[in-house]
């Protein structure tokens, strides 16, 4: 066998010297992003530019197909190269969207995301402020100058966070928060504060590597414009902002946080009662199920009282979750009484009201699902 082994040594070598290539290529690549950093500093010009990473992308497909090489893969190589490209240039200092550097105070600094937009801000050359739980005493001495105030606090404690802050912000301060609810704060917000107001929720939490694709949400609540400087600011640092109504970001949030978080308690917590352990079924797991696992594995890798804050939010929220245990009652008749036909007849009912949704869902959850495998199984 080993001297077959041999006939191999030849083409590795030369496979090896083609790596290399391929990372000093990379190497020159990153040194040229590095100097794009600069250049977009100097330019207050956006960290993430999604037209030139789709053109790119477009005419990197068509040049693999003519060399031979599958298109799609290209895509993904590709992707992960811009994707390395705005890690690189998101670690110093960041375009800043305004002419003068702006004075901002996040309450609740020292959380997860006060401490993120705090460096983020610190890296694009504004002045931040930090307030936490001990040094309100602060405020009055930096009030004067304060541009915006972001709350950013845990979400049962957000009304009276901005309540607290009631007529000790000068006029032209912006006022916003976190939350991820967005309507009680904004209500809160537009009674504490007769200034610009507008609710943010970042769709992301603490431990993103860095901010570019990362969506914020802006609710407008009073003087939209005087707060656009933060919009572009956000998107400087590479982010995409939506603007949405209050109301209807959360009827979505209370399904996807209210709703999700508890259904990922009930599966955590069925398995306990059940005692089958993580790791027996993931012996015995296809990809996909092992995707759907770690979605619900992640979940208790992070803070109870965070979960719990969120889940139990307000009452619409618990509400939802009333009518969703009494939706089950009528589900768990069909499996009562066995009723097979009945289950069809939901089934089809919800791929009905789907419908292109779940050809998509198909198609991307296959896409996760082959990167899963690859990297873990
Ligand atoms: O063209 C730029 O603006 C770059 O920073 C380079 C690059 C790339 O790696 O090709 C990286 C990030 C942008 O979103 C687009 C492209």
């Amino acid at each position: 066998m080993s001297h077959r082994h041999k006939e191999l040594e030849s083409p590795r070598k030369r496979i090896d010297e083609i790596d290399e290539q391929i990372l000093d290529l990379l190497s020159e690549r990153g040194d040229i992003v590095r100097d794009v950093i600069k250049r977009k500093v100097e330019n207050q010009l956006p960290v993430f530019v999604p037209a030139r990473e789709e053109e790119k992308t477009e005419a990197f497909k068509k040049l693999a197909r003519t060399k031979g090489i599958d298109p799609d893969w290209a895509e993904d190589f590709l992707r992960m190269i811009m994707t390395a490209s705005r890690a690189t240039q998101s670690q110093e200092t960041f375009p800043i969207a305004t002419d003068k550097p702006k004075h901002i105070l996040l309450i609740g600094g020292e959380g997860g995301m006060g401490k993120l937009y705090k460096r983020m801000a610190d890296q694009t050359g504004h002045i931040t402020y930090s307030i936490d739980k001990s040094n309100w005493y602060e405020l009055e001495e930096w009030a004067p100058k304060l541009d915006m105030v972001i709350v950013t606090v845990p979400i049962n404690v957000t009304e009276s966070v901005i309540e607290r802050l009631s007529g000790r912000l000068k006029k032209e301060t912006i006022l916003a928060d976190f939350t991820s609810n967005k309507s009680n704060p904004i209500d809160a917000m537009l009674k504490a504060h007769e200034g610009p107001v507008v609710g943010l929720h970042p769709m992301h939490g603490p431990d993103v590597q860095n901010l570019s694709k990362q969506l914020m949400v802006f609710c407008d609540a009073r003087d939209r414009n005087k707060a656009s400087w933060f919009k572009d600011q956000c998107e400087l640092w590479g982010m995409r902002v939506i603007e949405a109504d209050p109301e209807k970001h959360d009827h979505v949030m209370h399904l996807v946080q209210g709703l999700r978080h508890f259904v990922a308690l009930l599966h955590g917590s069925f398995m306990e009662e059940y005692d089958l352990k993580p790791a027996d079924m993931l012996d015995y797991s296809s990809p996909i199920y092992r995707a759907e696992l770690m979605m619900t594995g992640r979940i208790f890798a992070q803070d109870a009282e965070l979960y719990a804050d969120i889940v139990f939010a307000n009452k619409e929220r618990r509400d939802l979750l009333i009518k969703f245990f009494d939706h089950h009652k009528k589900l768990a008749t069909l499996v009562e009484e066995n009723d097979r036909e009945g289950f069809i007849k939901e089934f089809e009912g919800v791929t009905d009201f789907f419908g292109k949704f779940a050809t998509q869902a198909l198609e991307e959850s296959g896409y996760l699902i082959n990167r899963l495998a690859d990297r873990f199984a």
